[in-house]
């Protein structure tokens, strides 16, 4: 980037400014004679008809029937804040991010907190992924990052992405919920099985954004000034610590707040607290892939922390809110190609998939011009923004539709489990047969394998516990 677009962005960031605090309500009172707030229509005489030629009526009707907008695909229940990001330990040595060279460097960020498979309705407190996504506004542009409470993803290959969400989403014939479609995915996906033991233990219910985690689950590229390039995957940790809920507070706090963890935020944000987190890395060099039992490519995996410890980087301090949330939150675009000089997307195939899709979406709901809308910030983008794909790397390979050599779908989900305390495996067991138990004795017999293959004891207590309530459902 030049040296004109640093200084236009940081022109920008003062419109940023503005974006995050002007409000805009129309719900003035009307009748004042002011034709932008006139409470009664054109009509013949006191009692109507109303005429056709009353465009001030039309108009008001026609804005109205406009404020809504297309909803993303996924995530579409979500709830926005600002803040900054600070770099605490200097990332020079990996990357020439410009944001991550100098300690101290502090700069604005967005983030929205979001669930995956949900409608604007959707209870807070619902088993879900959580999305934690960040826009960070640089000197060099837009950095964004793309984050899920839980590590791992559902499928490792972009093209049966839909085929899961599908899978998660109400029936197309009723629009209700049937346990049926989801394990019937999941029988035709054992590499599902890691995510599936953790969407079901108590971490896949959360009150509050406050105590999640984030991952990029999939894995990015860093490269530093020597253009050495090494696999990176992020992590956000919460200050306050993490706190899951188990399924009955969950099931009783749908009912009393369906929106408690998005008033739990702006409240704490109101009442002048802040909310933060830390970002770690966790750091591979390419080469490590032939040692490794499993491929750190794989988005259904994680990386043992103990060999790939987390560095820290910085902190993200969120401390105020959206005054207007169609202008600064619905209409966010981010984007896990949104990245800067120093950071790429790497082979792992499920980012490969999302490199260009969120764009495509972003363009249906918002329209052609979403990079211009202030809150994105990317007035002056052009395609030539982006030079972060990887230019001078050489690839070379036969053409293929085939699954990753090393697949290890079952060791993860297993250490998973035993790494539980005894309350928590009870409730992932307890969890796991309730819907087991409910669903036809073919795609049942065929998760209980898999939860065999993960660990035995996991299998047979979850086939125990099956076995108990069909029994009390006299089935
Ligand atoms: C092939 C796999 C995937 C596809 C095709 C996909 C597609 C999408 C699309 C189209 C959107 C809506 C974008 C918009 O309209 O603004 C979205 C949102 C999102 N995705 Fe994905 N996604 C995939 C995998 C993932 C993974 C692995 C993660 C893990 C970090 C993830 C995290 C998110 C988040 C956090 C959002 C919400 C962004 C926001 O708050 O606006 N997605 N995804």
């Amino acid at each position: 980037m030049d040296k004109n677009n640093g200084q236009f962005q940081r022109k920008e960031n003062s419109s940023l400014e503005k974006t995050r605090s002007v409000t805009k309500d129309s719900s003035t009172h009307r009748g004042d004679g002011n034709p932008s707030t006139l409470s009664h229509s054109q009509t013949v005489g006191a009692r109507g008809p109303v005429l056709e030629q009353d465009n001030v009526l039309h108009e008001t009707l026609e804005t109205f029937v406009n404020t809504k907008i297309i909803e993303r695909p996924v995530h579409v229940k979500g709830f926005g804040a600002f803040g900054y990001f600070q770099t605490i330990h200097s990332m020079a040595e990996y990357t020439t991010l410009s944001f991550l060279q100098n300690p101290g460097q502090q700069i604005p960020v967005t983030v929205r907190f979001s669930l995956a498979v949900s409608t604007k309705g959707t209870p807070d407190t619902s088993r879900n992924v959580r999305g934690f996504s960040t826009k960070f506004y640089t000197d060099e542009g837009i950095f964004d990052l793309l984050c899920n409470h839980i590590p791992v993803f559902i499928v490792r290959d972009p093209i049966r992405f839909s085929e899961a969400i599908n899978a998660l989403m109400p029936s197309p014939v009723n629009n209700l919920i049937d346990p049926e479609r989801f394990w019937s995915f999941v029988a035709k996906a054992p590499e599902s099985i890691h995510f599936v033991v953790r969407l079901f233990s108590d971490a896949g219910t959360a009150k509050s954004f406050r105590h999640i985690p984030g991952h990029s689950v999939n894995t990015f590229v860093w490269k530093n000034t020597q253009d050495v390039r090494r696999y990176v995957k992020y992590h956000w940790v919460p200050f306050g610590g993490v706190k899951y809920i188990d399924s009955q507070e969950a099931a009783r706090l749908n009912g009393e707040n369906p929106d408690i963890a998005g008033s739990d935020l702006y409240e704490t944000i109101v009442k002048g607290n802040t909310v933060e987190y830390g970002l770690y890395v966790q750091l591979m060099n390419p080469d490590d892939v032939a040692m490794l039992p499993f491929d750190p490519l794989d988005n259904t995996k994680i990386w043992d922390e103990q060999l790939y410890p987390l560095l820290p980087v910085g902190q993200m301090v969120l401390n105020r809110n959206p005054d207007n949330y169609m202008e600064q939150v619905e209409k966010l675009a981010y984007s896990p190609s949104n990245l800067l000089d120093g950071a790429e997307l790497s082979d792992d195939k499920m980012l490969q998939g999302r490199a260009n899709i969120y764009w495509d979406s972003q363009r249906r709901r918002l329209g052609p011009d979403f990079r211009s809308i202030p809150i994105n910030q990317q007035k002056d983008w052009s395609p030539a923004s982006l030079v972060t794909s990887g230019n001078g790397r050489y690839v070379e390979g036969r053409l293929v539709r085939s699954d990753l050599p090393k697949q290890d779908d079952f060791t993860q989900a297993g250490q998973y489990y035993h790494a539980l305390s005894f309350v928590n495996q009870d409730h992932l067991i307890n969890n796991l047969s309730a819907e087991l138990a409910v669903i036809s004795p073919e795609i049942r017999k065929v998760i209980l394998k898999y939860l065999f293959q993960a660990s035995s004891e996991l299998g047979e207590r979850v086939d125990r516990q099956i076995n108990l309530q069909t029994k009390e459902l006299g089935k």
